[in-house]
């Protein structure tokens, strides 16, 4: 197995609040890797450091090493928003952009890029709806705006934008805790079509989302990583007192 992404001792503050200690992580092509934890634990946190989010955070400070296909992230010379295409993020709230239509959000980051040709761009368009399971429900409304679609249809949407560019890796904060059931239902059975094509890191609150669609699953607990393994392992046999009572519901 090649791991995609290396984090290697990850230390994380705010200010002098340090709110990821020493955490170390690989991620295997093709998975899905949850992490877990009660509220407060430091999953985001860990989560944005992953593509550099907190460098729009004032006060953050990101420590140690993490490595995307082999290239330092943090490096001399990486430009964010390019690395950003390469490791793609959706948001706990859908959040297409306002004043575009379906297509141009799923296409937007390539016109960013400075493609053009519009046959390319809706070639890709249709690659990424069908990879996001959306366009059999937007196929004949492409130039509506986004914002016209339900809450389900539009994180598929966002999903389908991430898709677009081919991302290495793809991180998820949380991505169905707005959502109702049935598009929660939508997004999960993705997930098995969605790791053929990235990478998957996820935070989610909801245990057995994490028992159902990941291969892998990281318990934080107060900014420490307490355990990871195979999420069958986590569920049936926790090496660590405390991952057996966060999974069985004892806290959090
Ligand atoms: N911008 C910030 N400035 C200062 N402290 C922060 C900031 N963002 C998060 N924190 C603190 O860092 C710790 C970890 O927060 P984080 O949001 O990563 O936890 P989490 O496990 O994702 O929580 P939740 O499950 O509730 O979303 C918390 O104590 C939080 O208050």
């Amino acid at each position: 197995m090649t791991p995609i992404l290396v984090a290697k001792d990850v230390d994380i503050f705010y200010g002098d609040f340090h709110a990821i200690k020493k955490v170390s992580l690989n991620a295997e092509i093709g998975t899905v890797n949850a992490l877990i934890g009660p509220s407060g634990c430091g999953k985001t946190t860990f989560l944005r450091s992953l593509n550099r989010m907190h460098d729009l955070t004032p006060g953050a400070r990101v420590e140690g090493t993490i490595q995307v296909d082999g290239q330092d992230i943090y490096g001399p010379g990486v430009d964010p928003v390019a690395m950003r295409r390469r490791i793609g993020m959706v948001f706990q709230k859908p959040n297409p952009f306002p004043t575009m239509s379906v297509l141009d959000n799923t296409v937007a980051g390539l016109k960013l890029a400075g493609v053009r040709d519009k046959n390319q761009l809706m070639a890709v368009a249709e690659r990424s709806l069908r990879g996001a399971a959306l366009w059999d429900e937007v196929k004949d409304r492409l130039h509506m705006p986004g914002m016209g679609l339900s809450g389900g249809q539009q994180q598929r949407l966002c999903i389908a934008r991430a898709l677009a560019v081919e991302p290495d890796v793809l991180l998820m904060d949380e991505p169905t805790s707005a959502l109702d059931p049935a598009s929660t239902a939508k997004i999960e059975e993705l997930m098995s079509e969605l790791k053929k094509v990235t990478t998957i890191l996820i935070v989610t609150h909801n245990m057995q989302q994490a028992a159902r669609i990941s291969d892998t699953c990281s318990v934080f607990l107060n900014g420490d990583m307490i355990e990871h393994g195979p999420t069958e392992q986590i569920f049936q046999h926790p090496q660590d007192k405390r991952t057996e009572d966060y999974v069985s519901g004892r806290f959090g």
